[in-house]
Formats: structure tokens, C-alpha cells, sequence
């Protein structure tokens, strides 16, 4: 359902321009959760902002179900397929936008009509109640948070998720029940996960398969269940351990 082939991305001009990612290419089939991997800088966020059409400079092919990134956000029948989600859900919310203000505000702009029925039942499928609804980012823990900018994701019905470290900025107990929520979400509405992680164990735990990126450049594609099982261990370990060295040294 998502290709990448050939992509470059870049930033600014020479002498100063940066190649955040040079000549990625991957295949994310449907239903897939598929993790990226890789030291701090090595491009992974970049590449999912190209996807979320955030960012203008690059080159090369990324389609959707054979559909181009066109890079306008005003072309609503795609940005309805792909939607992100970050790493920091309080960044993420307006202070001032309630949470009914923040899901009206998607499903409109996903074209949704319906509204005031839809949200009691975005709040739901993220395991909030009614009582939420009219809440401000403030009278909510950073869980709930994360809950809410998930819900604004799911406005528009999306197939692709882009999961930018969506448990780093939360305390360990929230994280996994984040993540359950993420997994019970794919099953739930047969959506597909592109997901960073800097936490192997979040990506070991979430993703079918995983690349590891270094300087831009991905290095390795990983079948995690393949090397999870049996005697695969000792790799799977040694990869896992070699794809963090970064954050390790850092
Ligand atoms: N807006 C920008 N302008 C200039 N350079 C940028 C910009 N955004 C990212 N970069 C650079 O692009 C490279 C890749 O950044 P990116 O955020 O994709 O890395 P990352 O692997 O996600 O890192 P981290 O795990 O620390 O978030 C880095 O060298 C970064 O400094």
C-alpha cells in the first residue's frame, strides 16, 4: 500500500544543505506495521513528514495505493488516507482548542458531515468517554492527551498511520497502554503503521517488519517476528542492539 523508491530529501541550499535521506526505499504492504529504526539525526522523521507532505524538498516516488504524493495538502482525497501522529501530544493540541473544537475541526476538514454523532464515537474507539468531550489540553494527563490527538487522526478514516515516537514523551506506566490502544486500533479498523521508535523494545513489540537507518541512508530491513522466533535470537539482539548504537553513544 506504500512504496518508497529512490527518495532524497534535503534541507536548505549548498554550501549549507542537508541530505537528511538519500535513496530510501521500502514497501509497506496493507495491514502492515512496519517500524524505522536508527541513531538520533538519521533521518526517520524526515521521512515520514515527505509522506505527510510537510515537507517540499525531495525527490523521488511515494505512492500510496498506487496513488503519488502530490505535497498539496489541499488535495483532501489523499491527506484522508495518510494521517500522523506525534511524539507530543501537548505540543500537538492547541491550549485553547477543547477537545470537541479539535475533533469537529478534523472531521471537517476531512469533509465528514455528522459531526456531533462522530465524536462520542472517536472518543470510544480511543477508550474515552463522553465526559472528555468538552475538556481543554490542561484538565488532561498526557495519556489522555495522546488519546485525543489519535482520535483527531482516525477523523478522516485513514489507512496509514504515521507513528512519530507516539509513547516517548510519556510516563513507562501510560506508554503500553498507548500502545495496546495502537494495537487494538490496527485490528479494529485494518489500518497500516509506519512507525519510529527510538525504543526497540516498542518497535520489537508493534512492527512486523523494520528498517535501520544510518546517515540518511536506510541499511537494513528486518522481518522482527522472523528474527524474534528461535534461532534467530542472537541476531535479532545484535541487530537491535547495532540499530541503537547511536542513541547509546548519544
Ligand atoms: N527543518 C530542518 N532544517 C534543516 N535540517 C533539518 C531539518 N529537519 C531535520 N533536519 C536534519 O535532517 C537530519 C535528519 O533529521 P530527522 O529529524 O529526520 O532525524 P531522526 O532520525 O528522526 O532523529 P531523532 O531520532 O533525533 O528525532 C538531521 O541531520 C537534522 O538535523
Amino acid at each position: 500500500m506504500l512504496k518508497i523508491e529512490n527518495l532524497d530529501v534535503w534541507f536548505g541550499f549548498p554550501p549549507d544543505r542537508v541530505d537528511a535521506v538519500r535513496d530510501a526505499a521500502f514497501a509497506v504492504a496493507r495491514g502492515e506495521s512496519f517500524g524505522l529504526v536508527g541513531e538520533s539525526g538519521s533521518g526517520k522523521s524526515t521521512i515520514l513528514r515527505a509522506i505527510a507532505g510537510l515537507i517540499d524538498s525531495w525527490s523521488g516516488v511515494i505512492e500510496v495505493d498506487g496513488r503519488k504524493v502530490s505535497g498539496n495538502r489541499r488535495d483532501r482525497a489523499f491527506y484522508k488516507t495518510v494521517q500522523m501522529v506525534f511524539q507530543d501530544p501537548y505540543a500537538s493540541l492547541h491550549p485553547r482548542h477543547s477537545v470537541d473544537a479539535v475533533l469537529s475541526e478534523a472531521l471537517k476538514l476531512q469533509g465528514m458531515t455528522d459531526i456531533d454523532r462522530r465524536i462520542p464515537r472517536l472518543l470510544e474507539d480511543v477508550g474515552l468517554g463522553g465526559g472528555f468531550r468538552f475538556r481543554y489540553p490542561h484538565q488532561l494527563s498526557g495519556g489522555q492527551r495522546q488519546r485525543v490527538a489519535i482520535a483527531r487522526a482516525l477523523a478522516g478514516d485513514p489507512q496509514l498511520l504515521l507513528l512519530d515516537e507516539p509513547t516517548s514523551a510519556l510516563d513507562v506506566s501510560v506508554q503500553a497502554e498507548i500502545l495496546n490502544l495502537l494495537t487494538d486500533l490496527r485490528a479494529e479498523h485494518g489500518l497500516t503503521y509506519l512507525m519510529v521508535s527510538h525504543d526497540l523494545s516498542v518497535v520489537g513489540h508493534m512492527c512486523d517488519r523494520l528498517a535501520v537507518m544510518q546517515h540518511g541512508r536506510i541499511v537494513e530491513v528486518m522481518d522482527v517476528d522472523a528474527l524474534r522466533k528461535g534461532a534467530a535470537q542472537q541476531d535479532y539482539t545484535r541487530h537491535l542492539i547495532a540499530a541503537s548504537a547511536g542513541y547509546q553513544r548519544g
